[in-house]
């Protein structure tokens, strides 16, 4: 169960998430949705740690992430898709990945034993290249791969890393229409196992609509709907932040 309490980050005089609560179990994957720049991102980046929050509390299975970094929250059970930039750019598909089973099974990030002989962390990883559709070119370098290639990549550390929490941000955002379903097929695989809870960001409403068990809605900062999908797609508040219009007066 995660969990987060009056969650708010200010810039400046700017309050980009506003006292957000909302509890997010396993089983489920909600969507979050709302204009651009409503929040989603920073949401997301206060829940993993990348920024520390200003007021309100993190927590996960009870405890209390709040002041933990992101690397510490990471082993506590929260996984985002990484950028590449927080991989090993000129390590191969496969190395990369099997870094990340290596950490998972506690070896921790040890370089040396990436040409070790462990066949069963080797073939888990090669099982999770295959996944990702990126069996055919597991030996590129990961900095080598085009932008498409480079996202499922990220997809393929997060599942090797098995994390409680899914955290997915736009995961198809610059993809190509061959890509897409690969990424979605392995979002919905994940959603089989009902001891997950998924997080999903994403501008594309028909994704939303075919994935979400519940949707939230960000707007300056501040949740203004939660609920079943087809319920909040249709209320006004949704309608309108789609469109562009101020809804602070309903909200
Ligand atoms: N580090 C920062 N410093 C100052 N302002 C920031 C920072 N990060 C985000 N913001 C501001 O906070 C607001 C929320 O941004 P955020 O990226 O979270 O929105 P979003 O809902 O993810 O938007 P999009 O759908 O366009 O990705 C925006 O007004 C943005 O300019």
């Amino acid at each position: 169960m995660l969990q987060t309490e009056g969650l708010t980050v200010r810039f400046g005089g700017h309050v980009a998430v506003d006292g957000v609560s909302c509890t997010f179990a396993p089983g489920t994957l909600t969507a979050i949705v709302g204009p651009n720049g409503a929040g989603k991102t920073t949401y997301f980046n206060l829940i993993s740690g990348q920024i520390r929050a200003t007021a309100g509390r993190v927590r996960l299975n009870g405890q209390d992430l709040t002041g933990l970094g992101a690397a510490e929250r990471t082993r506590a059970g929260l996984g985002r898709a990484f950028q590449l930039t927080q991989l090993f750019p000129r390590l191969t598909v496969l190395e990369n990945v099997r870094l990340a089973v290596q950490a998972r099974a506690g070896e921790g990030l040890n370089l040396w034993q990436i040409w070790s002989d462990r066949r069963e962390l080797l073939g888990r990883a090669r099982e999770i290249v295959a996944a990702v559709a990126l069996a055919d070119k597991q030996d590129v370098p990961a900095a080598a791969l085009p932008h498409g290639d480079q996202r499922k990549l990220e997809v393929a550390i997060l599942m090797a890393l098995e994390p409680q929490v899914f955290m997915f941000d736009e995961p198809t955002a610059g993809m190509s229409v061959d890509d897409v379903p690969v990424v979605l097929n392995l979002i919905r695989a994940l959603k089989a196992d009902k001891t997950k809870t998924i997080l999903l960001v994403e501008h594309k409403m028909d994704v939303v609509r075919e994935l979400a068990d519940r949707i939230i809605v960000l707007h300056n900062g501040q949740l203004v709907a939660d609920g079943e999908p087809e319920t909040v797609i249709a209320s006004p508040v949704v309608q309108r932040a789609y469109l562009g219009q101020d809804v602070e007066a309903e909200a």
